[in-house]
């Protein structure tokens, strides 16, 4: 069997605000494989931004272990951590954040070119992606000439621009209407299959959460794997 390209291991995390402590995780482990995609759930507040956030790199447990592509990130230093985060994970929010200025294509290209493609390879590939989330026609449009549906979909590219081996979603159609949330999901899905990429998903969305390949609940600051 494959290895895994995301290892979760006794994940702690405690928040210290003026009102008191706050712990979010409490020991969660997970694997994420290659080539499938996970979902994540749990009623608001639960925990689960905090554990896509300790799983990108972008934040760091209290205690517990994040192993990226094999590689434990726990004892890396803050560089080295944006080194293996720039090279291997790909990020898709609620929000596109996409660059308003920039065309669709050009959008995708950014983060290739400052990984250090040329322009001419990171916009073949800025197109290929465009055309395979189904927005060949869009390729030159800037975002605000586009629906929410579209913008998502521009950011899923971008994501999987530099083909990283993991992504990472935080409510991606959080901000659709069912339809487009259902379509905006089918793409992010067979894009990230096809890719073979290992993707979890936060969603509040059950609907969506059934068509993933396996689910798990944050509860008390556990995973708990569910069944449909
Ligand atoms: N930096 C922080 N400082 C203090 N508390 C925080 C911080 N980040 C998150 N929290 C709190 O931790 C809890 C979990 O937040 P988190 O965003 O991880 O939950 P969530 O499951 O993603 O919620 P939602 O579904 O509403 O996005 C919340 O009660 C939140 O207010």
């Amino acid at each position: 069997m494959n290895s895994p390209v995301l290892s979760l291991r006794g994940l702690e995390r405690t928040y210290v605000t003026e009102a008191g402590k706050l712990t979010v995780l409490r020991g969660a482990d997970l694997d994420v494989y290659p080539g499938e995609v996970v979902g994540l759930i749990g009623p608001s507040g639960s925990g689960k931004s905090s554990l896509l956030h300790a799983a990108g790199l972008l934040e760091r447990p209290d205690a517990g272990i994040v192993a990226v592509d094999g590689k434990d990130c726990s004892k890396l230093s803050e560089r080295q951590r944006t080194k293996v985060r720039l090279s291997t994970v790909g990020f898709v929010y609620q929000f596109h954040h996409l660059l308003p200025e920039f065309s669709a294509a050009e959008n995708v290209e950014m983060p290739q070119m400052i990984a250090g493609k040329g322009r001419g390879e990171a916009r073949e590939r800025a197109v290929a992606l465009l055309s395979q989330l189904g927005l060949s026609a869009r390729v030159d449009h800037q975002p605000g000439q586009m629906s929410g549906g579209e913008q998502q979909r521009v950011a899923i590219a971008r994501a999987l621009a530099n083909s990283p081996k993991l992504l990472l979603a935080d409510e991606p159609t959080g901000n659709l209407d069912p339809a487009t949330s259902a379509a905006t999901f089918q793409a992010l899905y067979d894009l990230a299959r096809g890719q073979g990429v290992a993707a979890l998903i936060a969603t509040h969305n059950m609907e969506l959460a059934r068509y993933m390949d396996r689910v798990f609940a944050l509860r008390d600051g556990h995973l708990e794997p569910q069944t449909f």
